[in-house]
């Protein structure tokens, strides 16, 4: 069956479970395969400078263990530029991060780093990974995502979420009719769409129904419906509700 929209799983929180005792479990690189198996179409980790969750030799895992894509998520610094060389990953998605933030708050200043970028993503570019920037639904963003020669964009669903959660209907109408009309001028610049953060069975399928996106990049929901119904089943209701929302 030809899938209308990819899913790719984040597995960073595995690795949170992990670090928080220090242990050599839960594994990422198991939590990936379990992943795959289950239908998977990539496998999306973020190696954050502060390497909170995911680790170097977590990405030389997966790297060196999955059968499907890997996104390698991070930061545009010379050190994770150069660690993304060596690992040699399917995809690469540059995000903002602050230390002190909790979780990824908003998207990539394209716009206000144009030139930076544009040098930034060369030689990623050159190594044949398919670039993508991680941003908000503002046309500006997007225009300057496709004059930077970024492949894909992903849009950031997660203010979408948080109003959905917070009971702000007319709010979450208005960004997620903003979400649509950033994947259409996206898709008209040739540009790749995804979206991803903070997604969950509850929110995913008006993302799901844009029909511009190719991709949907989820994480922190799966597994934390993993914990009550294991992970291939998560995959499995996840992507059941996406295709629905795709009929
Ligand atoms: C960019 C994004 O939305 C997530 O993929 C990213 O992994 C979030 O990182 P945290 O889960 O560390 O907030
Ligand atoms: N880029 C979004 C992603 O990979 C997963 O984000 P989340 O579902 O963990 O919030």
């Amino acid at each position: 069956m030809t899938r209308s929209i990819r899913l790719g799983v984040n597995i960073d929180h595995v690795a949170t479970l992990r670090n928080a005792r220090g242990t050599a479990y839960p594994s990422p690189l198991r939590a990936a395969l379990l992943a795959q198996e289950a239908g998977a179409d990539g496998i999306t980790a973020h190696l954050r400078e502060d390497r909170r969750h995911i680790r170097d030799t977590d990405m030389t895992e997966l790297k060196k263990g999955l059968k499907i894509p890997l996104n390698f998520e991070m930061a545009a610094t010379e050190e994770m530029g150069r660690i993304a060389l060596a690992t040699k990953p399917h995809a690469i998605c540059l995000v903002p991060e602050k230390r002190q933030e909790r979780t990824t708050e908003g998207g990539l200043d394209v716009a206000g780093d144009q030139a930076r970028l544009t040098a930034f993503i060369t030689p990623l570019r050159q190594a044949g990974a398919r670039v993508s920037m991680f941003v908000g639904h503002q046309p500006r963003q997007i225009e300057a995502s496709a004059a930077i020669g970024a492949a894909v964009v992903e849009l950031h669903t997660g203010h979408y979420c948080d109003l959905h959660y917070a009971g702000k209907v007319a709010e979450r109408d208005a960004e997620l009719a903003a979400l649509q009309k950033a994947a259409k001028l996206a898709a008209s610049l040739g540009l790749e769409v995804h979206a991803g953060h903070g997604l969950t069975f509850e929110t995913v399928a008006p993302i799901a129904a844009i029909p511009e996106i190719a991709e949907l990049n989820i994480g922190h929901a799966l597994i934390a419906e993993a914990v009550f119904m294991g992970l291939g089943a998560a995959i499995d209701e996840m992507r059941r509700r996406m295709d629905a929302a795709r009929a």
